[in-house]
């Protein structure tokens, strides 16, 4: 079984597609990551983001099992990664990767902008997660300070709009709800009642 989890930053994908891989015995797949994992090579070396030709071979070579999150959430990298991320050769690449692995039995958890648009169209169960820009930037304020990282509200908030901005409006694999994919806001539930939420969509989806 294949779920499938898109939505804007910080609006709690990662969180639920980790819990709810656990919940059905599934594997999980944050694609964000592998966008931040380009990113962050690149940057490392500075080269620069707009060469395709470069970023294409890096992620030729990328190894899933060795993405981190912890060193790969910097601010600056998701800003990258959004950057990046508008390279249709690179997003060829990486769905490929990403494609693959969601395949393998009994099948994944993925979350990111494009899952159930371009990765898996015929993914089981499609849900689109989203909360208030508020909510979602006080959610990664709460995340960087608690994580020792120096964060402002204001700032993340107009950053976090300029990325969704920028995923939603590219021509390539944007950031959208699949046509079937069911939509949940979780301005105002907290993490237990998001999960509980998506437990029971699933469950319904997967009696039908
Ligand atoms: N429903 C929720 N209520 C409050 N905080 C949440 C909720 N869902 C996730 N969080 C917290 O918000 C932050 C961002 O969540 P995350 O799952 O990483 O989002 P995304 O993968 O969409 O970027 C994390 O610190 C997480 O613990
Ligand atoms: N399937 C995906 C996943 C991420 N991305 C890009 O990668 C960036 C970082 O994604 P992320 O999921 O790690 O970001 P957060 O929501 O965790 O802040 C996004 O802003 C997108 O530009 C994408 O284009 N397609």
């Amino acid at each position: 079984m294949i779920i499938a989890i898109d939505g804007p930053a910080a609006s709690g994908k990662g969180t639920l597609a980790r819990r709810l891989a656990a919940h059905f015995g599934l594997r999980h797949l944050d694609t964000g990551l592998t966008y931040r994992a380009v990113a962050a090579a690149l940057l490392a070396n500075g080269l620069p983001l707009g060469d395709e030709a470069v970023a294409v071979e890096i992620a030729r070579h990328l190894d899933l099992g060795v993405m981190d999150r912890s060193v790969l959430s910097a601010h600056e990298i998701g800003e990258a990664a959004s950057r990046i991320a508008v390279l249709p050769g690179l997003r060829e690449e990486l769905v490929r990767l990403q494609r693959a692995f969601a395949h393998i039995p009994p099948g994944a958890v993925l979350d990111g902008r494009d899952i159930g648009t371009v990765v898996c169209p015929d993914a089981a169960v499609k849900l689109f997660v989203t909360a208030a820009a508020e909510a979602r930037a006080r959610r990664r304020t709460d995340e960087m300070l608690a994580n020792g990282t120096e964060a402002d509200f204001a700032s993340v908030l107009e950053d976090l709009r300029r990325r969704d901005e920028r995923d939603a409006s590219r021509s390539v694999a944007p950031m959208k709800p699949a046509a079937d994919a069911h939509l949940l806001d979780t301005t105002e539930m907290d993490i237990e009642a998001a999960f509980q939420a998506a437990v029971d969509i699933v469950s319904a989806a997967c009696d039908t």
